[in-house]
């Protein structure tokens, strides 16, 4: 895989016409994501546009809920044949695992290729001292972030997201099937903004991430395709 298809671009714009003029102004970019401000602005036609332009998907719904609402939704996506489905890890192990088996049935059931589903760990906008003493999660950030992964390998997902500041123990522990997906990407002439766990997109890859989830630094630069460019450049 080359380095720019290991970048996902992440559609955080508020309408179809502005998802439009991002998707024309970075041509090169193969993996989009589409989150909750989008999907909940426009809906599945978003879906059907990046389709039509032949664009890998990631549906970033970070689902969080019962097993029976979580099974449901995970069925109704499963529709849309997109590549990766987030969820919120700390649903738990049933919702996971009624997650999974309902994306795999809902496929099957609409003749689509079966979504990878990834659990989100710990957000990366969080930092250590607001996981301890506003969460009051009683262990240490990369344990905490570790056992969310294993909780996720273990129900039959495909993936984590986690900080490039995990993903070598993640790695290391989860094995090379494991899908990493790392937001929190910041090249060294980027802002960090609201990011708390951040890297740098070479070390990211360096310590194991599968794909880098890169916004900002590109969708905001004065030239995306020019920071689109830098970054593969950089990697
Ligand atoms: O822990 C998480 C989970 C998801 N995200 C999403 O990734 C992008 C990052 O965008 P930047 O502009 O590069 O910060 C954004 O869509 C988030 O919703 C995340 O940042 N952290």
């Amino acid at each position: 895989m080359t380095a720019a298809e290991r970048i996902i671009v992440p559609l955080d714009v508020p309408n179809l016409e502005r998802a439009i003029a991002q998707l024309n102004q970075l041509p090169e970019v193969q993996f989009w994501k589409v989150g909750l401000e989008l999907f909940i602005s426009e809906g599945p036609p978003i879906l059907e546009l990046l389709k039509t332009r032949e664009k890998r998907i990631f549906l970033d719904l970070k689902l969080h809920d019962i097993p029976n609402t979580m099974a449901g939704a995970c069925r109704s996506a499963a529709r849309y044949g997109v590549d990766l489905l987030t969820l919120h890890a700390t649903a738990g192990r049933p919702a996971l695992q009624a997650a999974q088996q309902a994306l795999e049935q809902g496929a099957e059931d609409a003749h689509q290729p079966p979504a990878k589903a990834i659990a989100v760990t710990l957000l990366t906008s969080l930092n250590a001292r607001e996981l301890a003493f506003d969460l009051q999660v009683p262990i240490e950030l990369p344990e905490y972030a570790l056992k969310l992964a294993l909780l996720a390998q273990e129900s039959g997902l495909g993936g984590a997201v986690c900080s490039p500041q995990e993903a070598q123990q993640l790695r290391q522990i989860c094995g090379p099937d494991f899908l990493l997906i790392c937001p929190g990407i910041r090249p060294s002439w980027a802002t960090a903004g609201d990011q708390q766990r951040v890297m740098t997109p070479k070390q990211a890859l360096a310590a194991g991430a599968s794909y880098l989830v890169i916004g900002r630094p590109i969708t905001l630069a004065d030239n995306p395709a020019a920071a689109f460019e830098r970054i593969c450049g950089e990697l």
